[in-house]
């Protein structure tokens, strides 16, 4: 089955005018204008209508619990494992999981096959072995063997520092880590990228700084996430952005937080281009199904909420609608940086020759209207198709 979208407006995530664009096999095939709808005749051809509508490189999460996380407040504060619909209601067609705080009673192999399973549904999924503790958990007992042996391990996370939850790594531990996952990405042609988490200490980053300037480790293979989460890492992030390192900020949030002095993600995005951090070093993360736990100052658990995917490209719609962010900028924080962030071959452009993955949205409202992954259509017209059935 051939399929070809007419007409939408085309962010790929450069801005490429009105086209008309053929998907075959999983696989963008074709981008033309005036594209007859048989074009490919005889072959079976679905057509839709992308008149009034923009069509945008399907969105990747690199950072989401998605067999659950949580548990900062006893059993039952565990966070539920995620449904498909979670993340394709979302547009996202591209999904990182990662285990938390608690990978003891959650183990690698389970998030392995949670992330197997979400393939068998048709997005894309990839895992980070490890979780916060160090020295951390993996499925073959060894960082490069996890790395090049398992398709979907591309790095490793979310690895726990300046927090209470973290097991206090030092910083010859956090250089092994970081040389192992190093190792793995370069004998396998994967990233192997150290997806970490950055808590409210006040050491914050000073590690990864020390780390680049006394090792030959590049700042590339770092990807620290949650950089919007108080005022004062969030300047820390612009100067470490601004020194060539990628930052990460956490879309899912809580009022609570921003009272506590959380940076909202779309202002941070706003913040960060004003202040000369190159477009290309930022990426957004909605930490989904990840806890969002509030801590009194005795650190005592005193309540929780649960991350959710579509704070993704809701942080990205209010960045364009509500903070004057060009929208083929912002969209780079959930299409081409994560992409060349993690080396995720044929992803986060639409392009010939990439899969297809693709969300049509409205657009006026950037509302989600259509979501196609591996051109397999996941949401359409805003209703549910396909992700929610179990044959
Ligand atoms: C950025 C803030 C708001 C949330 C953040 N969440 C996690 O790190 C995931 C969580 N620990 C889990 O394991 O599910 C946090 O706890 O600091
Ligand atoms: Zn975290
Ligand atoms: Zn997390």
């Amino acid at each position: 089955m051939i399929k070809i979208i007419k007409n939408a407006k085309i962010y790929a995530p450069e801005f490429i005018g009105k086209k008309d664009i053929v998907l075959a096999g999983g696989k963008i095939l074709y981008i033309g204008e005036n594209l007859s709808p048989n074009c490919c005749f005889p072959i079976e051809t679905e057509v839709l209508d992308g008149q009034g509508k923009l069509l945008l490189p399907g969105f990747i999460d690199n950072h989401v619990h998605i067999l659950g996380g949580g548990g900062e407040g006893g059993y039952k504060t565990r966070t539920p494992e995620i449904s498909l619909t979670d993340l394709t209601k979302g547009g996202i067609t591209t999904v990182v999981g990662c285990l938390g705080t608690d990978g003891t009673a959650r183990s690698m192999m389970s998030l392995l096959a949670k992330a197997k399973g979400l393939r068998e549904e048709g997005i894309s999924a990839f895992i980070y072995s490890g979780s916060y503790r160090v020295p951390i958990t993996t499925i073959t007992g060894d960082i490069p063997t996890d790395i090049m042996s398992i398709e979907e391990i591309i790095g490793i996370g979310e690895i726990a520092v300046s927090d209470h939850r973290s097991s206090q790594p030092s910083l010859e531990e956090l250089k092994r880590l970081a040389a192992d996952a190093r190792l793995g990405g370069i004998l396998s042609g994967k990233a192997g990228v150290v997806n970490l988490h950055v808590g409210d200490g006040l050491r914050m980053i000073d590690f990864l700084f020390e780390m680049i300037e006394k090792t030959e480790i590049p700042a590339s293979q770092f990807l620290p996430t949650h950089m919007n989460r108080n005022p004062y890492l969030f300047k820390e992030a612009i100067r470490y952005g601004k020194s060539g390192g990628y930052i990460d900020f956490t879309t899912s949030s809580d009022p609570v937080f921003w009272e506590e002095g959380e940076v909202k993600t779309s202002k941070a995005l706003k913040t960060c281009l004003a202040e000369g951090v190159p477009a290309g070093n930022i990426t957004f993360s909605s930490d989904g199904q990840g806890s969002l736990p509030v801590f009194n100052e005795k650190r005592e658990c005193i309540g929780l909420g649960v991350g959710k995917c579509t704070s993704l490209f809701d942080e990205v719609r209010d960045a364009v609608l509500k903070d004057g962010v060009p929208l083929e900028i912002a969209l780079r924080v959930i299409t081409s940086n994560p992409a060349a962030v993690l080396k995720l071959q044929e992803k986060g452009h639409i392009m010939a020759g990439y899969d297809a993955d693709l969300v049509l949205v409205s657009e006026d409202s950037l509302e989600i209207d259509t979501v196609i992954a591996k051109g397999q259509i996941m949401v359409h017209n805003k209703g549910i198709k396909v992700s929610d059935t179990f044959c």
